[in-house]
C-alpha cells in the first residue's frame, strides 16, 4: 500500500490517519533503508530512541520483516539513554529489548547500548569512545564535512516541549558542538540523569525520522516544521534537526498533524 508523502523545506512529511498505517509505513521505510545499507555498505547502524516510538515499530518482528530483514547486519545504537540500571523500566534499552530486540535475530554483540554502571558524565564518554572506534574502522560511516559519525538511521521521537533526544528547550545542551555524545543531570524529564547524542551527530546522519503522535503535540509539530511564524533563532530542539546532507522524514497521525499550515491531511 502507497502511502501519501509531501514534499516540504523542513523534509518529507507522511501524515497518516491511524497508528497503524503509520506503523506500518514507518517500517517499511526502516526495511528498505536497512535493505539499501546492507547493499551498498554491508551493514546497517540504526540509532533508536525511548518512548512510544518502541511500540510503532513492532511489526518488524512480524511477518514479513522477522524473515526478510538481514538481522545480522544491523548495528543498533540509542540516540538517548536514561542513565538506569538495564533492568529498571526507565531504561531506554530494556524497552527496546522487550519490545523489539529479543523477538528478533539480531547479534547481541551488535547492541550498542551504555555502561549502566557508570556515572552520566562516564557513561557518555565511554559511550562516545565506543562510537568513535566503530567510526574509525567505518562501520559506522564519517560525515564527508566533518568528523561526525554518519549513521544509516536516526530515529526520533517528540515531545509535546519540541525536544528530541534528551537535547530539552533552553538547555545548554543544544550547544554542545564539540562532543559526539554527552550528557545531563537535570533533565526535565524524569529521570533527571541521561546521556544523548549531540545535535551535531543527529545533522550528520544519511537518514533521520521523527516519529510524533497524538493532538498534546500539534503545537510543537507546527513551530517544528512550519516556517513562517517561528523564525530562525527558534530554539525548539525538533526545529534545529536540519540534516546537512541527510534525509529527514516526518511520521506524523492526523492528530499530531493537526496545526500544520498549507498540509491537506489525506483522510
Ligand atoms: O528517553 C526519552 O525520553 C526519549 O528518547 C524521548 O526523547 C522520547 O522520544 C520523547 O519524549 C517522545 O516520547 P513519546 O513518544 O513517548 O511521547
Amino acid at each position: 500500500m502507497a502511502f501519501p508523502r509531501v514534499q516540504t523545506s523542513r523534509g518529507e512529511l507522511r501524515i497518516h490517519e491511524s497508528l497503524d498505517d503509520l506503523s506500518t509505513d514507518l517500517v517499511e521505510y526502516i526495511s528498505e533503508l536497512s535493505d539499501a545499507s546492507v547493499k551498498e555498505r554491508g551493514v546497517f547502524t540504526i540509532a533508536l530512541s525511548g518512548g512510544s516510538l518502541i511500540g510503532l515499530l513492532g511489526k518488524l518482528s512480524e511477518a514479513p520483516y522477522n524473515k526478510t530483514i538481514d538481522w545480522v547486519k544491523w548495528y543498533i545504537f540509542w540516540t538517548d539513554e536514561r542513565v538506569v540500571a538495564k533492568s529498571h523500566p526507565d531504561s531506554n534499552y530494556k524497552l527496546a529489548k522487550d519490545g523489539l530486540l529479543t523477538k528478533v535475530p539480531v547479534i547481541p554483540s551488535h547492541v550498542h547500548s551504555i555502561n549502566d554502571s557508570l556515572s552520566a558524565e562516564d557513561a557518555a564518554s565511554e559511550y562516545e569512545f565506543g562510537i568513535r572506534q566503530l567510526v574509525k574502522t567505518r562501520l559506522i560511516s564519517v560525515s564527508d564535512i566533518n568528523d561526525c559519525p554518519k549513521f544509516d538511521l536516526i530515529l526520533l521521537g517528540m515531545g509535546p516541549d519540541g525536544h528530541v533526544a534528551s537535547l530539552f528547550p533552553d538547555h545548554s545542551v543544544l550547544g554542545v558542538k564539540d562532543e559526539w555524545v554527552t550528557f545531563i543531570t537535570d533533565c526535565p524529564k524524569p529521570p533527571p540523569e541521561r546521556i544523548t547524542f549531540t545535535l551535531p551527530v543527529i545533522n550528520s546522519a544519511s537518514n533521520v525520522a521523527v516519529v510524533v503522535t497524538g493532538g498534546q503535540k500539534a503545537e510543537a509539530v507546527r513551530q517544528a516544521i512550519n516556517a513562517a511564524d517561528v523564525g530562525p533563532n527558534s530554539v525548539l530542539p525538533a526545529r534545529m534537526v536540519e540534516p546537512t546532507t541527510g534525509k529527514l522524514v516526518w511520521f506524523l497521525d492526523q492528530q499530531a498533524a493537526l496545526k500544520l499550515d498549507g498540509v491537506a491531511v489525506s483522510k
